[in-house]
């Protein structure tokens, strides 16, 4: 059977799209040449349009009004001038052209110096991801790094901001110490003195690595919008948790990602231990806690550190006590141990006898203990009581009896804290620099950053329980009292401050004197009229049905007779 021929369409097909592609482009070509100046100022509207949005966004709205009636006000100059519409015209086309006029290049991959890097991270890792016997190994010397970084991102200075690693399923990723290794090679190899966050995905054999970005430090202290019995140890990256609350930072009201802790009844970790090095700000996150917690509560502080740095607090509203001596201290711990019992006899009685729990005992109750070793070695000096000892009882039975107990220590204290703080602080925090053992021994995993060589005061990490650990920045709540504070920051923690009762409210820009922060020998001088108060036996209060005078009360009845 003779064969038929094609039909013409298909057996000069090819030929003809090749020609027609060939118009096509060269129309192409000629439209983009006719029409480049059209496109350069369309380009430049479209510039102009998006730094005008982006000027009108960091515009604060209290000077919105007077920017949107001055460009009213030149709008209609220039419709009254003569020609002014056709000249205004001209301009913004004149500026559009100039705006648009270089298109920024695509970058479609690694400058040769980001090539270097790729490839001298990728032959520092072959020894970390290779076995000899692997057959087509992923990492190998002079292999190829492109296989293995699935996706990388430099910042300005041509640092590694972001890198994804793919690597071989027989890598020991379940291993903390391997992890490890491979994180502390990536840290140094992409620069040191920045903070990176590693995730393990262990299914897909991926690592990513990122830098977040820096935590605000210019949160201070304010009313945090909080359910009760909710504390805001501090603000995180906004991916860790899934809460916003907005807050002043500096002049802007901004959503800040808190690490909220809960307190009370329900909460799995009632109490907070907070370690740090000298000077990393647990006197502040202690000062943090304490203004928070006086919007519902009662306090007690005992500053071990007896320097007076809680001496804001003293005589406000809600503030039971601020102890800095060891007589004054344990007195005030042995009436907290007492109120703590006499709060369980009175809920139990209550829920017994089927009645509700009676207000002063549901008013929760806050222990602040600042440097609790440095009164347990002076305790052991005097042949008395540790401190710790004495919160035994306001740790184990605190969360039934609405009372909480905030530790802060430095890491050389940490082993003289004893078994029941340890056992019954499940809210961590770590502040300051300090290495990753030291970080892991207190919040009991790894942190997910490398921890940065320095860091700014109040930054460190948290952790609630057997949740995450969270990255912290705890809000600037410093003593108003200190000649070094600022007198925004002083004003923004007396706002937040009880009044003094019966005090006339002061200026929050005249610092207030320390009003009686006591000595410790003055503190000693009052311990035996403390100590006298504050013994009341558990069955005679509960008979009473009254709260036990707190030891600052106690004080100011005994002074005026
Ligand atoms: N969150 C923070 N924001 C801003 N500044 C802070 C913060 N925390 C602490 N600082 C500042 O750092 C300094 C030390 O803080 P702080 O006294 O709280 O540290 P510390 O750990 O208690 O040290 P020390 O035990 O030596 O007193 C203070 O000047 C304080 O104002």
């Amino acid at each position: 059977m003779a064969r038929r021929p094609l039909p013409r369409i298909l057996s000069s097909g090819s030929a003809s799209i090749t020609r027609s592609r060939e118009i096509a482009r060269t129309a192409a070509d000629s439209a983009t040449d006719v029409l480049h100046p059209l496109i350069t100022i369309i380009r430049g509207l479209r510039l102009l349009a998006v730094s005008g949005r982006q000027k009108w966004a960091a515009t604060p709205k209290e000077r919105r009004g007077p920017k949107l009636f001055l460009a009213a006000a030149c709008v209609l100059a220039v419709a009254l001038v003569p020609y002014g519409p056709i000249l205004a015209l001209i301009t913004v086309m004149g500026a559009a052209a100039w705006k648009g006029r270089e298109r920024t290049p695509v970058k479609t991959g690694p400058d040769e110096a980001e090539s270097t890097r790729l490839r001298a991270l990728y032959e520092a890792l072959v020894p970390y991801f290779s076995v000899p016997d692997d057959p087509e190994p992923l990492f190998a010397h002079g292999g190829d790094w492109e296989k293995a970084f699935d996706g990388y991102t430099f910042d300005g200075d041509g640092r590694l901001s972001r890198l994804q690693v793919s690597y071989p399923a027989y890598f020991t990723d379940g291993e903390a110490a391997a992890r490890s290794r491979i994180e502390q090679l990536l840290h140094t190899k992409s620069g040191r003195g920045r903070e990176y966050r590693f995730a393990w995905d262990e299914e897909a054999n991926r690592l990513v690595m990122t830098v977040p970005a820096p935590l605000s430090t210019s949160i201070a202290a304010q009313r945090f919008v909080t359910a009760p019995g909710e504390t805001v140890l501090g603000f995180t990256d906004p991916d860790a948790v899934r809460r916003t609350v907005p807050v002043r930072d500096g002049d802007t009201t901004v959503d800040a990602s808190p690490v909220v802790w809960r307190t009370g009844g329900r909460s799995t970790e009632p109490h907070l231990l907070a370690v740090g090095q000298p000077g990393s700000g647990t006197t502040t996150l202690i000062r943090s806690i304490a203004v928070q917690a006086l919007q519902q509560g009662d306090v007690l502080v005992i500053d071990g550190s007896g320097t007076g740095e809680y001496g804001t607090l003293t005589g406000r509203t809600g503030v039971l006590a601020v102890e800095s001596g060891l007589g004054g201290a344990l007195a005030t711990l042995e009436w907290a141990a007492h109120e703590t019992e006499r709060r369980l006899i009175f809920t139990n009685r209550a829920r017994q006898g089927g009645h509700p729990v009676p207000e002063d005992v549901k008013r929760p109750l806050w222990i602040l203990l600042d440097r609790p070793a440095v009164l347990g070695h002076l305790a052991a000096a005097d042949g008395r009581t540790d401190p710790q000892e004495l919160l035994q009882v306001p740790l184990r039975h605190g969360r039934a009896a609405g009372v909480t107990v905030v530790l802060a220590d430095q890491f050389d204290a940490l082993e003289t804290l004893s078994e029941t703080v340890r056992t019954h602080t499940r809210a961590r925090v770590v502040l300051g620099p300090a290495s990753r053992e030291q970080i892991t021994a207190v919040l009991g995993a790894e942190p997910n950053t490398t921890p940065p060589p320095e860091v700014p005061a109040g930054r460190g990490y948290a952790r609630l329980g057997t949740g995450p650990v969270l990255r912290l920045q705890v809000p600037a709540t410093p003593d108003p009292y200190d000649d070094a504070t600022s007198d925004a920051l002083r004003r923004a923690v007396l706002d937040v401050l009880p009044e003094r009762p019966g005090a006339s409210p002061q200026p929050a820009s005249v610092p207030e004197g320390p009003a009686d922060t006591a000595t410790d020998a003055a503190a000693d001088a009052r311990d035996d009229a403390d100590t006298a108060q504050v013994p009341v036996a558990v069955e005679a209060m509960a008979a009473e049905s009254r709260p036990v005078e707190p030891p600052a009360r106690a004080q100011a009845a005994i002074a005026e007779g």
